[in-house]
């Protein structure tokens, strides 16, 4: 199958609006690509120098008359067409463009996570062998890597482990290969939640081990560790659920959040949280702590 790519060069305060419109014209994708031309899910509108270069790839069905699509698009922008460029490209050179750099990558001691497609450089290793498909998470952002880094350091020996935001589903799957017993993957993505569960069938994680909801549907069960890589707006507002999906004497790791908006993420969970100083990696950091008793 094929699909229609418009890529249109956008600044910061353009970005919201234009994803809106190219949505109501029939977009049935539209990714945020930062200046390394990563994907990054519900950018910074206000900050971010990572972000001020950048484009958004919208995908339309092969069909779609590009012409007609930008006079629909000038139209609604009162006469103001971005800078763009219009290609068909193959479904397969849309899921795979961005990940031509995705290589087995290993993360603290033991974890390896390693392309599907590859074989497994140190075989004894804990090898997570992932195909996000379309969901995020590979191991290449700086937000998951935290993640992966700081769950690589836990003892998660029979513990229960909640990804809220699991994308790929590669931190839950990470954690239950670093010995985790049990873990539930949420994500507003449904796409996310396949990818999760193919990821983990392709891991050999027993069905019964990997539970996936939509947020709606998650059960307020608290775990003993908890991952959130969902950015700094969603983890201040979603601070009490979060705090309570954690058990008191738990762990809960943080990430997605830019080096700047820290300081408010730590305040929304300090009061529930003995929290540990701050980890950083390419002006991304991570917040972890243990739930006060
Ligand atoms: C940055 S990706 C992280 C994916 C993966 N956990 C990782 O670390 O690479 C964020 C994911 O969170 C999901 N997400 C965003 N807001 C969410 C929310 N309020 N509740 C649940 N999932 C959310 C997105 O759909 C996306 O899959």
């Amino acid at each position: 199958m094929s699909w229609l790519q418009i890529r249109l060069a956008i600044t910061p305060d353009q970005a919201e609006a234009l994803e809106n419109q190219l949505l109501d014209l029939g977009a049935v994708s539209v990714t945020f690509m930062d200046a390394e031309d990563q994907p990054i899910f519900e950018p910074d509108l206000n900050t971010t120098p990572l972000w001020s270069h950048t484009h958004l790839l919208a995908l339309f069905e092969a069909d779609t008359d590009p012409d007609s699509l930008l006079a629909h698009l000038q139209l609604l922008r009162g006469g103001e067409l971005p800078e763009h460029q219009v290609e068909v490209i193959e479904d397969q050179d849309w899921e795979r463009s961005w990940m031509d750099n995705f290589q087995p990558m290993r993360f603290g001691r033991r974890l390896w996570i390693v392309p599907s497609w590859h074989s497994a450089p140190e075989p004894d290793a804990v090898n997570l062998l992932l195909d996000p498909g379309l969901a995020f998470g590979t191991g290449t952002h700086p937000t998951t890597a935290l993640c992966l880094e700081w769950l690589d350091a836990q003892s998660l020996h029979g513990q229960s482990l909640l990804d809220f935001g699991c994308g790929s589903g590669i931190l839950a799957i990470a954690g239950l290969l670093l010995g985790a017993e049990h873990a539930v993957g949420t994500d507003i993505d449904t796409q996310a939640l396949d990818a999760s569960r193919d990821n983990a069938e392709r891991n050999g994680i027993a069905e019964e081990r990997f539970a996936l909801y939509l947020p709606e549907a998650l059960p307020e069960e608290p775990a003993d560790v908890v991952v959130a890589n969902i950015l700094a707006g969603p983890l201040v507002s979603l601070a009490p659920r979060i705090t309570a999906l954690v058990k008191p004497g738990g762990r809960l790791a943080l990430s997605g959040i830019l080096a700047e908006q820290a300081e408010e993420v730590r305040a929304a969970y300090s009061e529930a949280f003995e929290l540990d100083p701050t980890a950083d990696k390419d002006g991304w950091v991570r917040i972890s702590g243990i739930r006060r008793a």
